[in-house]
């Protein structure tokens, strides 16, 4: 699991696997921000909740119970089940509160489960001990305490007039707590939603694009056309703005440290989103006036997120196409693309970098901030993943694509900038900077 994250290098079969099988990890912890799992956790259960209360709070699968083992099988299932599961059996736990609608047709009393003493409770892998139990739930729970999503406690427990009880119970870890949890000031999982939803099901799609050079027809009846997500659909282009502040508030709140925005004045985000990155660099810098500008689907959004925030008096909101014939509407000498340059072909990358210079005075900053690909894209894993997603995103005719510091330095040197400088951000983000 180290490597996830890490800097991914594929040194032999192992890692090649390993590679491979990274894809069904993070598809369960994409799962669990689609399913609020940590939500759920932090608002229901503050002090944990056993497996039992949250697949019942979450509605998840419970299959009928089957007939209860014979004691000398149970015991052998018992003595089967991996650690974890071993170590849970036998932890009784309370009943739990009523089940919602959507587990009641599969409630079912603890049968086998009983029998070997691990109750609705126990993670189990062994069907055996699960028939009875929420089949699924006790992987996916230790799935996520084995990335560091969860963690397991003991927790004592009343059982009734009876004596006390240990119950094995989940909590969030400190880092799902602050990051994962709907509502809180970092909340970024709309971004692993995203991912769900719409960044896999269509990256399922990359050996037809390879061939075709186009996604097939069928994937449109599950994945809106992004061209239709940015200009129309209201609710896609808040989902989607959810979760591009997943992806960016990391790179913008280091990025708000990181460059000298004491020297400038005002900034201008183009294809600004939620609002993320004007939003942290007004925090960071009250001296700051900042402008977000993207297309009115997002507007709503916005501004909910930057009252969120508390930057209502400093953080403006406006609609405004940046391919249109139109300048940019306010005066700034800063103007920053954030995960915005990698979306277009050339022709089209070209004529944003030549709206920003015409915009800013001299002495004025462009900031390009995506997942650069390195100069020789033999070490760029996650950067040259994120093109392929931008082709797939936005078809062969646009061709968009991820790019390299030195292809950035090319083309603002074209458009007329004097100097760049690289700032690292997050993993393999960068902000390219151009100094007009
Ligand atoms: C990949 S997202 C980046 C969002 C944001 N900068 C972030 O990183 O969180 C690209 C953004 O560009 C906006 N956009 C697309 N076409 C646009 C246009 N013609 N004018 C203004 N914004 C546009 C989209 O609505 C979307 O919010």
């Amino acid at each position: 699991m180290a490597a996830i994250g890490a800097d991914l290098r594929v040194n032999g079969l192992a890692d090649l696997l390993f590679l491979s099988r990274v894809y069904k990890v993070s598809a369960a912890v994409n799962a669990a921000a689609k399913l609020d799992l940590f939500t759920v956790l932090a608002n229901e259960f503050p002090q944990g909740a056993t497996l039992r209360q949250l697949s019942t709070a979450l509605g998840l699968y419970k299959p009928p119970s089957s007939p209860p083992l014979p004691p000398a099988a149970a015991t052998a299932a018992a003595l089967a089940a991996p650690a974890g599961a071993a170590a849970a059996a036998g932890i009784g736990a309370g009943p739990g509160p009523a089940p919602q609608a959507s587990a009641a047709s599969t409630e079912a009393p603890t049968g086998s489960a009983s029998a070997t003493g691990a109750g609705d409770d126990g993670s189990s892998a062994t069907s055996a001990i699960c028939a009875g139990s929420f089949r699924g739930a006790a992987d996916w729970l230790d799935l996520l305490v084995s990335v560091g999503c969860l963690e397991r406690r003991r927790r004592q427990e009343q059982q009734g007039e009876g004596p006390e009880k240990a119950a094995v119970v989940y909590i969030n870890s400190a880092t799902a707590d602050r990051y994962l949890v709907r509502g809180r000031p970092e909340y970024s999982g709309g971004i692993l939603c995203l991912n769900a939803d719409r960044s896999f099901p269509m990256f399922t799609y990359l050996p037809h694009v390879l061939r075709h050079g186009a996604l097939p027809p069928e994937s449109k009846a599950t994945i809106p056309d992004i061209l239709t997500t940015f200009g129309s659909d209201v609710a896609a282009a808040e989902f989607f703005a959810e979760g591009m502040t997943g992806a960016s508030l990391g790179n913008f709140t280091l990025l708000a440290q990181s460059f000298p925005f004491a020297r400038y004045t005002s900034l201008g985000d183009l294809g600004g989103s939620a609002g993320c990155l004007a939003c942290a660099v007004a925090a960071a810098h009250p001296h700051m006036a900042a402008a977000t500008y993207d297309l009115p689907p997002v507007h709503t959004a916005a501004e909910r997120y930057v009252r969120a925030q508390g930057c209502e008096e400093r953080v403006q909101v406006v609609d405004y196409d940046f391919f249109s014939d139109a300048p940019v509407p306010g005066r700034h000498d800063v103007i920053t693309l954030g995960m915005v340059l990698h979306d277009w072909g050339l022709p089209r990358k070209m004529q944003l970098l030549r709206k920003a210079y015409a915009a800013l005075p001299p002495g004025g900053a462009l900031i390009a901030v995506d997942h650069l690909v390195d100069d020789d894209r033999a070490a760029s894993p996650i950067p040259l993943g994120m093109s392929l997603t931008m082709l797939l995103e936005f078809g062969a005719a646009e061709s968009a694509f991820d790019y390299s510091y030195r292809e950035f330095c090319g083309w603002v040197k074209e458009v007329g900038f004097t100097s760049t400088q690289l700032i690292p951000l997050v993993g393999t983000a960068k902000a390219a900077v151009a100094y007009k």
